[in-house]
C-alpha cells in the first residue's frame, strides 16, 4: 500500500508559540487512524497540514505524492477529502443536500463538461445512498438535524473519490442515536478495502468506529504514542495523554473510558 501521508520532524510555530513539535508520522493507504488528545493538543493543526491547507514551520510534510512547499496545493487538495464543522458552516443553508454533495465535484479542475456532469450526478446519488441520505436529497441543508448534516459533510468529502479522507470530530454534538448511526456507517466505510486511508480526530474513545486500525495520541503538540489501535489505546497511554488516571474498557471492538 502506498504511503499517503508522511511527516518528518514536523513542527508548527504560531506567534512564537510551539503548536506541534518534531512530529514523525506515516499513514499507509490501507490504514484508518484516530487522533486523540485533549483540547489544544494540536489535532486540528495536524489535520490542516494533512489537508495541504497549512504548511509546517519546519520539517517535511508529504501529502500523497506532493511535498508541501514544492507541490501545487490547488492540484493536491481535491485529492484529499476533508469534513469539519468549520467547513460545514460555509455551506449555504438554502442549498439542497444534493447540491451540497454535487458541487464538491466542481472543485476538481477540468470537470465542467457535460459528460462529466452525468457521471457526477450518478456518483452523487450513489454517495447519498451510501450515507443514508437519499431520502433527503431535496431538503435544504440548513433544515437538517445535526446528525444528518454530519453525514452530508462526509458524503461531500467522499464525492471526489479522495485518496485520503480527513474527518475532524464527525460525531461531536450528536445525540446517542445519531452518533451510533454515524459510527455504524463510518465503521462499514472503514472496513471496505475500496475506501481511502482515513484520519479522524475525536475527543472520545467512545467515538472510535469499528474497523479503525491505528491511533495517534497527542498532547501539548507532541506524540505520546502512535501505532496499531490495540497496542496504543491503553490506560497508561491515555493517562499520559489526558493527564489523569483512566479506566478503559473494550467490548466487541468499541471502547469506553472514564476517570479511574
Ligand atoms: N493562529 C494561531 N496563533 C496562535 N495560537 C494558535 C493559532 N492557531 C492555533 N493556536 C493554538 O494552537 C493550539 C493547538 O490548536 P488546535 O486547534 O490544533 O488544537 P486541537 O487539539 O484541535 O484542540 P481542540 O480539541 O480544542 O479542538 C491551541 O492552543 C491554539 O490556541
Amino acid at each position: 500500500m502506498p504511503v499517503v501521508l508522511q511527516l518528518s520532524d514536523v513542527s508548527v510555530v504560531r506567534d512564537t508559540n510551539p503548536i506541534l513539535s518534531n512530529l514523525d508520522w506515516t499513514v499507509d493507504g490501507d490504514e484508518r487512524w484516530v487522533i486523540l488528545g485533549p483540547n489544544g493538543a494540536g489535532k486540528t493543526t495536524l489535520l490542516q497540514i494533512a489537508a495541504a491547507m497549512s504548511h509546517p514551520s519546519s520539517g517535511v510534510a508529504t501529502v500523497l505524492d506532493g511535498k508541501l512547499g514544492q507541490v501545487d496545493v490547488f492540484e493536491l487538495r481535491p485529492r484529499v477529502g476533508f469534513a469539519s464543522s468549520a467547513m460545514a458552516r460555509r455551506f449555504p443553508a438554502d442549498e439542497t443536500v444534493l447540491n451540497v454533495v454535487l458541487t464538491a465535484a466542481y472543485s476538481v479542475t477540468g470537470r465542467w463538461n457535460e459528460d462529466y456532469e452525468d457521471v457526477d450526478l450518478r456518483r452523487a446519488h450513489r454517495v447519498l445512498a451510501e450515507w443514508k441520505l437519499d431520502h433527503l436529497e431535496n431538503r435544504l441543508f440548513g433544515s437538517l438535524s445535526d446528525g444528518e448534516q454530519k453525514r452530508v459533510q462526509i458524503a461531500r468529502s467522499v464525492m471526489t473519490d479522495p485518496e485520503l479522507l480527513l474527518l475532524d470530530e464527525p460525531a461531536a454534538s450528536l445525540d446517542l442515536g445519531a452518533r451510533e448511526e454515524l459510527l455504524q456507517l463510518l465503521g462499514g466505510y472503514a472496513s471496505s478495502s475500496e475506501s481511502p486511508a482515513i484520519v479522524m480526530v475525536t475527543h472520545h474513545v467512545e467515538e472510535i468506529p469499528r474497523g479503525f486500525t491505528s491511533a495517534l495520541l497527542v498532547s501539548g503538540g507532541r506524540i505520546v504514542a502512535a501505532g496499531p489501535l490495540a497496542e496504543v489505546l491503553t490506560e497508561s497511554n491515555l493517562e499520559a495523554t489526558f493527564g489523569l488516571p483512566i479506566t478503559l474498557t473494550e467490548i466487541d471492538g468499541r471502547y469506553s473510558a472514564r476517570a479511574a
